[in-house]
Parts: structure tokens; sequence; C-alpha cells
């Protein structure tokens, strides 16, 4: 790491012996950066250089910098990146260059064989690198070959992240330009069993680890990042990764796989970019046995020691990063979910994935839906089978439009949209006392234990599985589904794959290929009577990216509902005549650069029309406007 020279391009920090690495000699001609110095180091001492970054500014070593509007408007460094603009007597930062063999070993930077003779000469590369030279487009063929090598999707996924660790724009690049392919190794399933492995697969640290430890230190822990610039935290106390329960500390992996996918489909720049793991214990008792656990080893931190922890990270967050930093909560358990998105939405821009991007997903591909099956969506009746921070988040969210389109009442309308849980179907006798975010849906109605029975006596039009139970979709229950509806939408929303509550392929079979059916985990096509079925996924991977882009670029400092409403309806317009034809509610993910920006300019416009948008004067065509904010994985040239 470049940090590691302890130098800054001045030349003159006293440590003498800088050489190739950040020779102040070379200052101009270097890809210069803003770096960290060993935080130890500032504070005893003053080995580092307060080097005034406007010194540099005018100095740009690449021929294309990223004209990214939506960078911040302080100085940015060489590459287009921002700079750090921190007070530096806190914080120790300082300006580095790198060049030679530092420069290969920094991702943010290196493009391996790609380098042309003019940059090998000029950033001390020759006899670093073989003779030859590779551009980026036949890096990816020769990338992509090599990952298909690998048979165990697992195997694909630590080749792509140690892609990400040696060349971060080949690695973009290559997963934009093979997203239907990729999204599977990066992401949801994969990255399930990722996290399950993690303690196995962790080799650098791709993010931030908050523990119990850190207590009373959490600002301290914030400026060890080596990003200055943030705009988006992904963060996760790993206490519902997916529908595989409490992975502890291993959880990271969700952060780091979300925060890639705000890059490559939202365009978020990915040092803007922060995976956060809060580490308060884990109750899984194999991790607690297991000697090579990564995480602290004690039970879950509860009560007044859990929620001290979170608001001094919280507090921490908008004293470093501001109050337009995003904060997205990721898989954290029911139980917390809801008290922190309700405790902090009015203070802190803040998103719960699993609650809002779930819900807005989820809504777009019903609202798509109807354009199959026909009617309004209050003509419709709604069964789910989880009533935990997805299926109640989709419940009222699916309760919100129609509320919007109708002019009812909410609780009226709740009344069509009926919830199951462990117990069986929520009704209003039922004797144990229900959890708050649940009473809303205890409806009228005698006490019903079954799934079937409940399919059997509301009689909806629509299920939906949020329960984080594989196989529960029975044959019986989708063939009741079928005889009830001439085509019963079924969403098996639960993930990784294992988790499903049916596969595509049970859900088509047992409805004789009348059901219209979209998963939380990719399925495969698949053929019934000669006919090709497509499972739509209904994931929030097609929500949270355009949505995170549509806030930054508008520099909105509060989420509303009526922002997710826009989210909805703008993948919803998304959906083709060609998708429709084949049963898709969803469209492809090949085009989801053009489906984000078009969320992104929704959601924008909503918050500009609301008045919780801060960037003025509010672009005339928001849609071109989210385009040019995008962050692509081109190579630069150094000159
Ligand atoms: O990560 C995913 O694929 C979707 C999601 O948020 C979850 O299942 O918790
Ligand atoms: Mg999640």
């Amino acid at each position: 790491m470049i940090s590691s020279t302890r130098c800054n391009f001045l030349g003159n920090s006293g440590l003498g012996g800088c050489g190739n690495v950040c020779g102040g000699q070379r200052r101009g001609s270097g890809p210069w950066r803003v770096s960290c110095m060993s935080p130890s180091n500032d504070r005893n001492g003053s080995v580092v250089m307060e080097t005034p970054l406007k010194e540099i500014k005018n100095e740009p070593v690449v021929e294309d910098v990223d004209n990214n509007p939506i960078s911040g408007g302080g100085p940015r460094d060489v590459y287009g990146e921002d700079k750090a603009t921190e007070d530096h007597s806190v914080t120790p930062w300082s300006v580095s260059v790198a060049s030679g063999y530092t420069l290969l070993r920094d991702p943010h930077f290196n493009k391996g064989l790609a380098f042309t003779e003019k940059e090998r000469d000029a950033h001390y590369l020759r006899g670093l690198l073989p003779p030859t030279t590779i551009p980026q487009e036949t890096q990816v063929k020769k990338m992509i070959q090599h990952i298909r090598q690998y048979q165990v999707p697992l195997q694909r996924y630590t080749a792509m992240m140690d892609l990400q660790e040696r060349n971060e724009r080949l690695f973009y690049k290559l997963l934009i330009e093979h997203v239907e392919e990729l999204l599977p190794i990066v992401y949801t399933p994969t990255v399930g069993e990722a996290c399950q492995k993690y303690g196995d697969i962790f080799m650098r640290p791709q993010g931030l680890y908050i523990s119990l430890n850190e207590k009373g230190r959490i600002l301290e822990v914030l400026r060890n990042w080596p990003e200055k610039n943030i705009q988006v935290i992904v963060v996760t106390d790993g206490e519902r990764i997916l529908g595989l329960g409490d992975l502890g500390c291993q959880g990271m992996g969700i952060p780091v796989g979300k925060l890639s996918l705000y890059t490559a489909l939202g365009g978020v720049r990915p040092s803007a970019c922060l995976p956060i793991t809060i580490d308060v214990g884990t109750n899984n008792e194999k991790l607690l046995n297991d000697e090579l656990y990564i995480g602290l080893k004690r039970r879950r931190a509860t009560g007044q020691e859990y929620s001290e922890l979170i608001h001094e990270f919280m507090t921490a967050v908008k004293q470093t990063y501001g109050e337009k930093v995003l904060i997205q909560f990721e898989d954290f358990a029911n139980h917390n979910a809801f008290d922190l998105l309700e405790k902090y939405r009015s203070t802190h821009l803040v998103f719960n994935d699993d609650i809002q991007g779930t819900a807005s997903v989820v809504l777009a591909g019903l609202v798509a839906a109807l354009k199959l099956v026909g009617g309004n969506l209050a003509d419709h009746r709604f069964l789910f089978l989880g009533a935990g921070e997805a299926g109640t988040g989709i419940a009222e969210l699916i309760a919100l439009e129609i509320s919007k389109q109708t002019n009812g009442p909410l609780e009226e309308i709740r009344k069509n949209i009926w919830l199951v849980d462990s117990k069986g179907l929520i009704v209003k006798s039922r004797k144990e006392s229900l959890q708050h975010f649940k009473k809303p849906w205890a409806h009228e109605h005698e006490p019903v234990t079954s799934l079937l029975d409940a399919v059997n006596q509301i009689k909806p039009t629509v299920l939906i599985g949020t329960s984080g139970q594989g196989k529960t979709f029975t044959k019986e229950v989708v063939e009741a589904m079928a005889s009830l509806n001439e085509k019963p939408i079924i969403l098996a929303l639960s993930n990784p794959t294992s988790q499903s509550e049916c596969t595509a392929e049970e859900a088509y079979l047992w409805s004789r290929g009348s059901a219209i059916f979209a998963s939380g985990s990719p399925f495969p096509p698949f053929e019934y009577k000669g006919k090709v079925f497509v499972p739509g996924q209904s994931n929030n991977a097609y929500i949270f990216p355009g949505f995170g882009l549509g806030l930054i670029m508008s520099g909105t400092i509060r989420v509303h509902d009526d922002l997710l409403l826009a989210a909805s309806e703008a993948l919803a317009e998304q959906v083709t005549e060609e998708n429709f034809e084949k049963g898709l509610i969803f469209p492809p993910f090949t085009n989801i650069r053009k489906i984000s920006a078009h969320i992104a300019a929704k959601v924008a416009a909503k918050a500009y029309e609301l008045g919780l948008a801060t960037r003025l004067p509010q672009p005339k065509d928001l849609e071109k406007f989210a385009e040019s904010c995008m962050y692509t994985p081109a190579y630069r040239t150094y000159r």
C-alpha cells in the first residue's frame, strides 16, 4: 500500500529514501492520490506533511478524468476521485504517489497488461510486466474464460473477489458486461455460501468491522478507512443473513456484495462505498464453538448495550461523512430492523433494504403482473407466508399504493392482505401477544394453523413467500392456488436458493403452467409442455442501486415512502411487451444500468417535489443527469 511508504509528495517528510514510490521530483507526473499515513505516527509526532491539497489540484495526470457531477463539491484527486477535505490536524491523511511496483499492487489504479509503453516508462513499470500490451476488452474476454473454468460457484466467487482485490476496474467491467451470468456469483445465492465460509475465504479487509471492543472509539475506526468521501454505507449486524440466520461477523460478505452492485448496477463510485459489519456477538452455537471463527466469541448484546453501540455508530457516521451519506441497513433481525428504521428515519438518510427495498421491487412486479392477469391492485387478495421485515414491508407498501389509487382508508385496504407466521394465520383472536409490526395485519377470522388451510379459506389471488423457510409452498399449496385462480401469482422470495419457498420448476409443474412466478434467488428457465417459462427474479437488487443513486445525485436528506413508490413505478415501467410475452414481470438484468438511471431519475424527481432534495438547481433532464453521474470502469490513461 502506498500508506506504508510514509512519504508525501513533497518528499521532505523526514524519513528520506522514498525513491520511486513518492519522490517529490516526480510531482505532477505520477498518479498522485490521497493516502493514509500511520495514525499513530500522526498523533505522536509530525511525520505527516500536511500537504495543501490545492497544490496538486491543477495537475491532473489522467487524461480522461471521470466527469462525475456527484463526486462532491470538494477538490478531486487526479483520478477524478474526491479528495479528503477534512481537517488534516485530526486525521492522518497526506498525498503520495503510486508508481512502479506499488502502482501494480493498487487495485484502484492497476491496469495489468493494459499499461501502454509510454505509461510503463512514465511510471517506472518497465520490467515489472511481460512485454505484451493487452487492452481492457481483451482482458475481459480472458477473465470470463478464466472464471468459467471453475465449476463450483464458490470458486468463481473467490476468483471474482481476487480480481476485485487486484484490478477494480477490470472487475467492474467484467461484472457489468456479464451481469446475468455473474450476479448469482458475486451476489445471491453464492454470496450466502461465501458468508457461511467467510472465515475460510477471508483474506484482506473488504470493509470496516466495528465490534463491541470499539465502543467509545467508533469515530476513530471510521477514520481508519482509506477513502474519505463516502456516499453509501451498507451495514449489517449479521443476525439474519438472507434466510441463513445468524452468521455473526461473517455477514460481511453481504455489505460487500450489495456495494459491488451499487457500483456495477447503479454507477456509484467504488471509492464512495463503505461496507460495515457491526459485531455484537453471535448466538450461533456452531460459530461460538469454532476456534477459527473471526468474530467476537460471545452471545449477542441486546437492550441498552446494543442500542448504545448502534447509536454511537450512527452519530459517528453523520459526524464523519455529513448528513447526506446514505446508510442502508441490511439483514438485521426483525426485532432490531423495524426499531432502527423508526428511530433513525427522521434524523439520518436511512433505508432498510429488506423492508423497503424488497417492498418496492415486489410492488413493481405486482403492478407489471396486472398486465397479464388484469384488474387493479385493489381487486386482488394477498396472502403472505412470513410476517417479518419483507412480508410486512411489502404488505404495507401495497396498501399504501392502493390507498393512493383509490383514496381509500389504509385500515380498510389492509383487510384484503393476510399474513401467516410460524403460528398460523395472523388473526385478532390470537392469544399470544403480537409483535408491533404484525398488529396492523391481525384481522377478524377464526384461527387457521396451516398455510394450505389459509389458502383455501382466504382464497388469495397472490401468494408471497417471505418466510426464510425453504419448501413451504408444497404441491398441495400450489395446486390450491391454481384451482382458485386462472393465473395465480406466486412469489417465492426467500434467499438463497435453498430457502426458496418453492422452485420455478415446481411452481410451473404443479400449477400446470398457469402460475406467474418470480423468486428472490435466480432459477433457470423451465420447459413445460413445449413452452419455455422464464422465471423473473424479484430481488431488491433491481431497486437499491438506482434508488441510492437517485438520493445521492439529488442530495436528498431523508427517505420518504413516496420515494419507494416512485422507484417501484419506475421499475414496473421498464417491463417491455417482449418481457410480458415470456411471462416475465421483471425486465432482464442486462439493461440494469439504464433501468437504474430511470429509477434514480424518478426517485430524484419525487424528492425534489417533496422538498427533500438539496442539490440545486434541479437538473433539467434527471435521467440524463443520472447517466452522466454513473461511474464507468473503462481504464484511464495516465500521463
Ligand atoms: O440479498 C438478497 O438477495 C435479497 C435480500 O436482501 C435478502 O434476502 O435479505
Ligand atoms: Mg437483505
